[in-house]
């Protein structure tokens, strides 16, 4: 997103049944990564469903610089046209990463073991977030940050002249982290391996494979150990990208929230690192079903058929579900807060370094439209009680899913729920209006 975009104020209001069919746009983590893996490929990567969000589209970018050729050719149908591993350029220019925490993290990795050096940078949420967990493993490697104190961007970032290949442990559950790690491993000699003591998204690993690394995953003692060897020869391939889990979970959940309602969701990724928010709905009570189980390029997927759930309880998501959910906590909030009973959500600090603090960011609008509730470093606690009042402005600071999930509120709210700023959807799901219109829902723009 751009630091100096226009503040988009809007609205939304109890609304009637939502019914149809909800095409939510691709996978946001598999974009990134396929355009990644398209640069540092040697030959022609073809990319359909591609999510063309704000958070995407600076990763293109981003691969320009580096020296890839990358074309869109139709809406969501892209051709990269990659340097192979090593062969990144040094960028003429500041690579500006907005508002994606992904895009400059894997970037980062990406180029860490090239001897080029690039500068980093982002909006002003981007610019707050911790780099430190990505400059350490990678100075490991032997490349060195320059930056910022508390190693925040901007920050410039030289590549390893002569990279050894790195044996490390997650410290804290990061697929971010982890793919920083194997995609600077590609450059270096000998085998770098990664430790994930809780399993975290699995995508780069798989699209590795695809693209043709050799790459081990074994489970043991300390956890989920990869295994990559460095310098393989990666080619061009064919990436069909699925509906991603993390934005359907809006009309999904709105669908729950409002009587009567009723819609499909086409094409959706079921990977199991992805699945957490889905399985506690339905522990809560919501009547979802997954039908045509299928795969398609590699991922697991499904057409969610979503019904509205009368009867939804109050849940404990223990910790180590929180990575399988991580972007759905905001979302869930609001559900805990329909249903009935407390819900706990356990081990998801995390949470305080996304995009903005988002324990904070749902615990004061929700406070402000009438929700009880505890926070602690670790946990957010919702009493639910079956209603929200609602009636009030929730800052959205940033965050595209804080917007989003006040926005779902205030379909089924008492009051209207009003969000100060918009704008940041765009990063990640770029039709949320126009669809969600489509389904029935009265989510507006209003003056600013
Ligand atoms: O690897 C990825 O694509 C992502 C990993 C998660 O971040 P962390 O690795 O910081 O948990 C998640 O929150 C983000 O939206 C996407
Ligand atoms: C945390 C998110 O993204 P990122 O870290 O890529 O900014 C998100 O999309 O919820």
């Amino acid at each position: 997103m751009s630091a100096h975009s226009t503040p988009i104020p809007m609205i939304a209001h109890k609304s009637g049944p939502l019914a149809g069919v909800a095409e939510v746009p691709g996978d946001k983590s598999i974009s990134h990564r396929a355009l990644i893996l398209g640069a540092l490929s040697v030959g022609e990567t073809h990319i359909t469903g591609l999510l063309e969000g704000e958070d995407v589209i600076d990763t293109a970018k981003a691969m320009r610089a580096f020296g890839a050729t990358v074309t869109r050719v139709a809406e969501g149908d892209w051709r990269v046209n990659g340097v192979g591993v090593g062969g990144f350029a040094e960028p003429t220019q500041v690579i500006d990463c907005g508002n994606s925490g992904t895009g400059v993290r894997l970037i980062m990795g990406a180029m860490a073991t090239t001897p080029i050096a690039a500068t980093f940078t982002g909006d002003a949420s981007l610019n707050k977030r911790p780099m430190g967990r990505i400059t350490d493993p990678l100075a490991l490697f032997g490349a060195r940050a320059v930056g910022r104190a508390g190693g925040r961007l901007p920050l410039t970032l030289v590549g390893a002249v002569d990279p050894v290949p790195v044996r490390y442990t997650l410290p804290m559950p990061s697929a971010q982290v982890k793919s920083a790690v194997l995609l600077a491993g590609l450059n270096a000699p000998g085998e770098t391996v990664v430790i994930e003591p809780e399993p975290t998204r699995d995508h780069t690993e798989r699209m590795l494979r695809g693209f043709g690394a050799e790459i081990d995953v074994t489970d043991s003692a300390e956890g989920r150990v990869i295994t990559l060897k460095g310098q393989p020869d990666l080619t061009g391939q064919s990436v069909a990208v699925p509906r991603d889990p993390s934005s359907a979970a809006f009309p999904v959940c709105a669908a729950i929230l409002v009587p009567g309602s009723e819609i499909t969701v086409p094409g959706v990724s079921r990977n199991p690192t992805r699945d957490g928010l889905y399985i506690t709905l339905i522990e809560m009570g919501a009547d979802i079903a997954f039908e045509n189980p299928r795969d398609e390029g590699g991922e697991p997927v499904a057409d969610l058929r979503v019904k509205y759930s009368p009867a939804l309880k109050g849940v404990t998501t223990p910790a180590e579900r929180a990575a399988s959910m991580i972007d759905e906590f905001p979302i869930l909030s609001v559900v805990a807060a329909m249903a009935q009973g407390t819900t706990v959500m356990q081990g998801v600090k995390e949470l305080r370094v996304k995009e903005s603090d988002r324990i904070d960011a749902m615990a004061r609008g929700l406070e402000a439209c009438g929700v009880t509730l505890e926070e602690t470093e670790d946990t957010l606690t919702i009493h639910g009680t079956g209603a929200v009042p609602g009636g009030a402005v929730c800052e959205s600071r940033l965050d595209h899913r804080i917007a989003m999930s006040f926005l779902v509120l205030g379909l089924v709210a008492d009051q209207p729920v009003a969000v100060d700023d918009g704008a940041p959807i765009a990063t990640s799901f770029p039709v949320f209006e126009p669809l969600m219109a489509g389904l029935g829902a009265r989510i507006e723009r209003t003056a600013p």
